[in-house]
This record gives structure tokens, sequence and C-alpha cells, in this order.
């Protein structure tokens, strides 16, 4: 396209045709696409550009002409404002069909295997409170402390009361944080200035065991007020198991630094999935909906198709959440994972659980695949759950060498999915089909399953 048919500043009428996977309203203006936060498919409305680049464009929504029946009230008073959720104007019912839309979408587009089934996706019944764990900045307004999600693309603090997605227990607790630095004067961090103490809260609970942890992450070494801060804290919920310090003394958009000491009670707290019992610790990744988890690792099992006999990996394995489910039913399964603590915390979970059939790798799982597949290990099955950037080349070449029967895909981003499953079928494997499971209600995020088989 030589030019964008549209100018900053321009108001439009346009006609949405579909949405992003960032969940912007699409829309088309002699082909240049228009990127619309708020729009969503079938509706008409008078937007304003905002934004031009070559080959697409951003805009603001300035009145709508006509409404989608999938149209709702969100009931968070934030929401048009606040960056955390991306969805809430739109029916749960009709998130879970652009959900598998998008999927198929994504399967046609960059995997070209546009004839992979793919399920519609499990929903939840109360698709509310259901996060357990909540990162949240604190920052300054009007010499005032305020915890908050950033509004969209932007690090402005929108100050929140209460946030209808997250466990009712982190909601209470992030609630009375802001009062708490406030009344301790504890000074809250200036990214601009790269000043002030406090820059983080983040907390967890555990849905079963109703366990939290804490975490205060500081730009500076030591913790003031620490006693106060503790006391305060045990007072808000005596549910508080675990409060851990964290330093992040850096000028970066990464949340948590490396050093984290435990201030009070333990390093861990309990969560439950199933009969299965997992010990979290402060750095360890733990799926932030379990009671969707429990639904995904039975898909996972079922995708893996296991009889008692079979070797198996789990890379990318976390704390050993999908691997413990595994080891029930085969005969050894090995782990790999980048994060120390994860895999500290994956072998006491194998231990508690009585589960003695698996070994636990730190590593990069690039790395340790290769190096596994160079010592002769065979495994019958593969499962892997990478991070948004999925698999990495190296990881897929020595999963395919190695010869498994089955390799199950748990994926957090549809289109990286699809390029490894593209990836895949060149090599000899084939995509059977595609489950998602809505992890993240009101958000545009999309977690699936995929079984995919040796081809004979
Ligand atoms: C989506 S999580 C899945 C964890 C686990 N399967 C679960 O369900 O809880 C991805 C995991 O991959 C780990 N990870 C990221 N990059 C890695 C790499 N290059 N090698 C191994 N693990 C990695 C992360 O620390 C995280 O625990």
């Amino acid at each position: 396209m030589a030019k964008a048919p549209v100018e900053k500043n321009q108001y439009i009428d346009v006609t949405f045709e579909d949405l992003t996977h960032e969940g912007d309203g699409v829309a088309k203006v002699d082909g240049y696409p228009l990127f619309i936060p708020y729009g969503l498919p079938g509706e008409k409305a008078k937007v304003k550009v905002v934004k031009t680049r070559k080959n697409f464009g951003f805009g603001k929504l300035i009145e709508l002409y006509e409404e989608s029946e999938h149209r709702t009230t969100p009931p968070c008073d934030i929401f048009f404002q606040c960056g955390g959720c991306q969805l809430q104007h739109m029916t749960y019912e009709r998130q879970l069909e652009m959900k598998q839309k998008q999927v198929k979408d994504v399967m046609r587009k960059i995997a070209h295997l546009p004839d992979v089934p793919v399920h519609p996706t499990i929903g939840m019944e109360n698709p509310w409170d259901y996060r357990n764990k909540v990162s949240i900045p604190v920052g300054k307004r009007d010499g005032k402390v305020i915890t908050g999600f950033y509004q969209k693309r932007s690090h402005n603090i929108i100050d929140m009361d209460s946030c209808p997605v997250q466990h009712p227990q982190n909601d209470k607790l992030i609630q009375e944080m802001a009062n708490l630095f406030e009344e301790l004067h504890i000074e809250p961090y200036d990214e601009n200035t790269h000043r002030g103490v406090i820059r983080h809260v983040i907390v967890r609970t555990g849905q079963h065991t109703n366990e939290m942890m804490v975490i205060l992450v500081t730009n500076t070494k030591e913790l003031p007020k620490k006693d106060a801060l503790i006391e305060k804290i045990l007072a808000i919920d005596p549910d508080v198991k675990s409060i851990i310090h964290n330093v992040n003394t850096k000028k970066t958009n990464v949340i948590m630094g490396p050093e984290s000491n435990t201030i009070w009670g333990s390093d861990t707290i309990t969560d439950r999935i199933d009969d299965l019992e997992f010990q979290i610790g402060a750095h360890s990744f733990y799926q932030i909906n379990p009671l969707q988890t429990e639904k995904l690792y039975a898909k996972t099992l079922e995708y893996a198709q296991l009889s008692g006999n079979e070797t198996v990996i789990d890379a990318y394995c976390g704390i050993g959440t999908i691997s413990l489910f595994l080891a029930q039913h085969a005969k050894k399964v090995y782990g790999v994972e980048i994060v120390r603590q994860a895999i500290d915390n994956a072998k006491d979970n194998a231990k508690h659980n009585r589960l003695t059939n698996t070994e636990f790798y730190v590593g990069q799982a690039e790395k340790v695949m290769p190096w596994w597949h160079a010592q002769g290990l065979r495994p019958d099955v593969i499962v892997v759950d990478p991070p948004r950037k999925g698999c990495d080349e190296e990881l897929l070449d020595a999963m395919v060498g190695m010869e498994p029967d089955r390799i199950v895909y748990v994926s957090c981003n549809p289109s990286t999915l699809a390029r490894d499953l593209k990836i895949l079928d060149e090599a000899g494997y084939e995509t059977k089909q595609i489950q998602p499971v809505d992890m993240f209600p009101q958000s545009s995020h999309i977690e699936s399953v995929t079984e995919i088989v040796k081809k004979v």
C-alpha cells in the first residue's frame, strides 16, 4: 500500500469486521486495517484516526451507530480505562466463540492446516473471581498512594477499588495495601526518576487451601518498616502464610528482581489440583485459573493416551504440575524447566505426592532436549507447554528426532502454536485436534491443547 487512505485526526464512519488477538475491533478503509479498542464485529461507528503506519493504523471509538447483539455492559467501573481486561464489553458466550474462531483463523493463515478440528472453547460457569494471582504496581497521584493496573499501552496507573476477575482474597488485600503504604510513609517507586521504594505488590492465593503469599517488590535492598508491614498484612488476612521481600533495583519493566527473601512464614504456599498437592514458590509459574487448569490438564492427559508403560517428557514443566498428572499414568516422566526454584518445587511436589517415577532437570528446554536425544532417550509421548514465544527450532528438531508416537502441545499463544504445528506437520507429525480452554475470561488471551500424532 503506497499511502494510508486516512489521516491522523480524521473522523470516519466504519463497520467493524473482526477482532485482533488483543481484543481490539478491526475496521477496513479501502483494505487498510484500522485497530480500534472496544469495537465489536458487525457494529457501525464513528471513529477518530489517532495514528497511521504504512500498512495499518489505530483509531478511537467516538460514537456507536449500531450495536452488536453481543455487546454487554461491563460490570467493572474502570473497564474502559484499565488495561487489565479487554473483553468485558462482549457477552461471555461470544468471547468463547471468538476464541475458537481465532484459533481456526491461525490454523488456516499461519499453519496452512485449514481442516484441523478446533473444538468449541471450554468456558467457565462463573467467569469472574477466578485469578489466583495479581501483580499490581504502586504509584502516587495528587500526593496519594494508589494501586491499580496500567492503562492500555501506557504506564499510567488506574486507581482501582476492586477487580471483578480477582480471587476475592487477593482483591481485599490489594485494596488495603495502598492505605498501608500511606500510613507507614513508604514511598511508591517513580519510574521516571527511578526514586522511591515500593514498586509492585504481588499476591497469590491457593484456590483450595486459601493460603496466601504476599510479595513486596522494592527498589531498595532494605524493606523499610518491615515489622510494622508484616504485622499489618497479617491483620488484613490471617490466611497469609508467606511474606516475601523481592529486590528489583533495575530500570526495567520486568516486575521481579532475582533476589527474594522470606521475611515471614514459609517460602511456599500450597494448593491442590484434583488429588495432587503443589507447593509454589515466589519465582515459580503456576496457572492463574485453578478451576480451568483441571480441565486443561484432563484434556492433556486424554490426548497423551497413556496406558502405564510409557516414557514421557514434560518440557517447560514449571513446578511439575502436568508431570505429576502424567506420572500417575505412565512408567516414567522427565521434566525440564529453566527456573531453578520451580524445579526445586517440582522435586518436593513429586515426593509430597509419593510419585517416585519422575526426574526433573533445570535448564533451557531447547538445550536439554537435544542432549537427552543424544543420550538415547526415546520417549513415547512428549508434552510441551512453552511461554508465549512458542518452541525454539532446536527443541522442535530434537523432539522430531526422538520419534515419539504422540506430542501434546499446551499453548497460551495461538500464533506461535500455528507456526510450530506447520513445522511439525512438515516433519511428519499430524495435528489431530485442538481444544481451546478459557483460562482468562474477560481477557483476549487464548489457551489451547493440541493432539499431534506421528504420521504412518
Ligand atoms: C506456560 S508455563 C507452563 C508451566 C507448567 N507446564 C504449568 O502448567 O504450570 C511455561 C514455563 O516454561 C518455563 N520456561 C520459559 N522458557 C524456558 C526455556 N527456554 N526452557 C525451559 N523452560 C522455560 C517458564 O519458567 C514456565 O515455568
